[in-house]
């Protein structure tokens, strides 16, 4: 795949913020332009809530974060870049000055992505002299975490510009959906409008307030769609007979007068009051960012679940979420290790998320599991049982462990594990893991685990193959000249 070397970001508002964010995290370089003065602040806050929600999903190994840079002016901002996201705000003229900047000072091969919601490309390129690198790439909020992003070409936008940028944004995580045809608005604005203009209705003829409103959504539908979409949930509610008796069911209700659809509500003042009244009443006491918040580590457990789905082979953004993990560990920096070493070996390093910690305010049980099943992933690694080993129908599968708490882990803290071999064969691997505080090295919790080499498809035990046993036998001399770590062998309410 090819990777995006330096990005550029015109506008750090709510989107061109969180596209920073999305490319800092994918460990690229960006240069933004923003002339709003505090734009810093803001685009900070962001990536803070990014980084956040990035500590939540994946623990798998984020290249080093991109270098952000704010610079004076456009010109300024494109220099080197091969990725331009134009972010400002949603006005013709304005879009269409910024994008011809741009590409008056762009390198000709670089894309030049516009977020807007709806202008046509066709609009936006009109007076480029390279047109045929531009393109929409409407993402959606929050840009960090929702990975689609819906790219349509104008009249003058090659073919080539459109596949290149969907198998760019694949290296950040992001699924490129290429339209057929331009239109006002793409797909999901549509669809998006359509329901807008209907819950505006229901609020000014005072059928629920926006709580309620959003209730309905939430507790319902809005789950179904997160999963399934429209057209495969319908083909399910139409029951054995699927789309066509669907259709023939309820597809009549749609000449029936029950939507507003084509009528555009007056959005007068006192409208509008009624409206920001209700939402302060449902959410006022929250701010923003903390909304974000809640919103970034609900869609984390969304992708989770979904990554879990298809009896694990994932589904939607969830096996996007684990295609683009694969990604991830297959370009990550490979740390050349001496097996050899007689030193237990440095495996994770990690920091307690919001998402991790408890109501004793303290990294609740399940994530020093979480960290330990990490550790013992990464030892795995290092003798070759890799994610296309496991693919090819082999594995280790842990048989026992025995955890114990040591010390506290805080919101924040900086962690790292370490692993030591105790002894191994020709099926076992018995291993003790150690999660440390970073700042003061002080052991906040241990791991003794024990490991089974199997055939997964037969599942059954078997013995490993040369290749991970020579690289095993390696670690296990080496670690059998260190002192058994104390506790080993430890049972529960064992006198110490
Ligand atoms: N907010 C949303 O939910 C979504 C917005 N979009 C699209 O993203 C674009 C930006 O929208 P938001 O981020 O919501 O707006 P925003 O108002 O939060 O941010 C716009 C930013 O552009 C900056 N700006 C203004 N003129 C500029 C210029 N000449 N050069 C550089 N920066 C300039 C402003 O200072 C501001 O920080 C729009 O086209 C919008 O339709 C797309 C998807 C979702
Ligand atoms: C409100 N909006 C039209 C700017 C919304 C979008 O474009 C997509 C989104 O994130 O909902």
């Amino acid at each position: 795949m090819t990777k995006i070397n330096k990005a550029a970001c015109i506008g750090g508002g709510v989107i061109g913020g969180a596209w920073a964010a999305r490319f800092l995290l994918g460990g690229i370089d960006v240069a933004m332009f923003d002339p709003h003065p505090e734009a810093e602040r803001i685009v900070g806050e962001v990536l803070a809530n990014a980084e956040r929600a990035y500590a939540m999903m994946t623990m798998a190994p984020l290249p080093p974060k991109g270098k952000l840079t704010f610079v004076r002016s456009i010109e300024e901002a494109v220099q080197g870049a091969d990725w331009i996201q134009e972010s400002v705000p949603e006005r013709v003229d304005l879009k269409r000055g910024v994008i011809t900047q741009i590409d008056a000072a762009a390198d000709p091969k670089a894309l030049i992505g516009s977020s807007t919601s709806g202008i046509l490309p066709t609009d936006l390129q009109r007076d480029m002299k390279h047109p045929e690198r531009m393109f929409v790439a409407h993402p959606y909020n929050p840009v960090y975490l929702l990975p689609l992003a819906e790219l349509v070409g104008g009249e003058k936008t090659s073919k080539e510009t459109l596949e290149e940028a969907k198998a760019k944004l694949a290296t950040v995580g992001m699924k490129g959906v290429i339209l057929k045809k331009e239109i006002e608005a793409f797909v999901g604005d549509r669809l998006l409008e359509a329901v807008w203009r209907e819950g505006l209705w229901l609020i000014k003829d005072d059928i629920c307030d926006t709580e309620t409103l959003d209730d309905v959504i939430r507790y319902s539908f809005g789950m179904r769609w997160a999963q399934m979409g429209m057209f495969e949930t319908y083909r399910i509610a139409g029951g054995e007979a699927g789309m066509r008796h669907f259709i023939a069911q309820f597809g009549p209700c749609l000449s029936w007068p029950w939507t507003k659809l084509m009528d555009v509500v007056d959005l007068t003042p006192e409208l509008v009051d009624k409206i920001a009244d209700q939402s302060d009443a449902q959410s006022g006491a929250r701010g923003i960012r903390e909304l974000e918040r809640i919103r970034d580590q609900n869609l984390v457990g969304i992708m989770h679940a979904l990554k879990g789905g298809d009896e694990g082979r994932g589904w939607g953004a969830g096996k996007l979420l684990a295609e683009f993990e694969d990604y991830l560990w297959a370009n990550a920096r490979k740390v050349d290790k001496d097996l050899g070493e007689a030193q237990p070996i440095r495996i994770i390093d990690t920091k307690v998320s919001a998402a991790w910690v408890d109501y004793n305010n303290h990294m609740t049980e399940h994530r020093y599991l979480q960290v330990f099943g990490d550790t013992s992933d990464g030892i795995l690694r290092l003798i070759g049982v890799d994610l296309d080993y496991v693919r090819d129908g082999h594995s280790y599968y842990t048989v026992e462990t025995h955890i114990r708490n040591l010390g506290e882990a805080k919101l924040g803290d900086a962690l790292y594990s370490t692993c030591q071999v105790l002894s191994s064969d020709e099926k076992r691997l018995h291993i003790f893991s150690t999660i440390y505080n970073k700042a003061t090295n002080e052991a906040v919790a241990t791991a003794e685990q024990m490991m089974l080499h199997v055939d997964s498809k037969a599942g059954k035990a078997v013995s490993a193959p040369e290749s991970v046993l020579s690289k095993l036998r390696a670690i296990t001399e080496a670690h059998a000249s260190l002192p058994k770590p104390e506790g080993v062998g430890r049972a529960v309410g064992q006198k110490r």
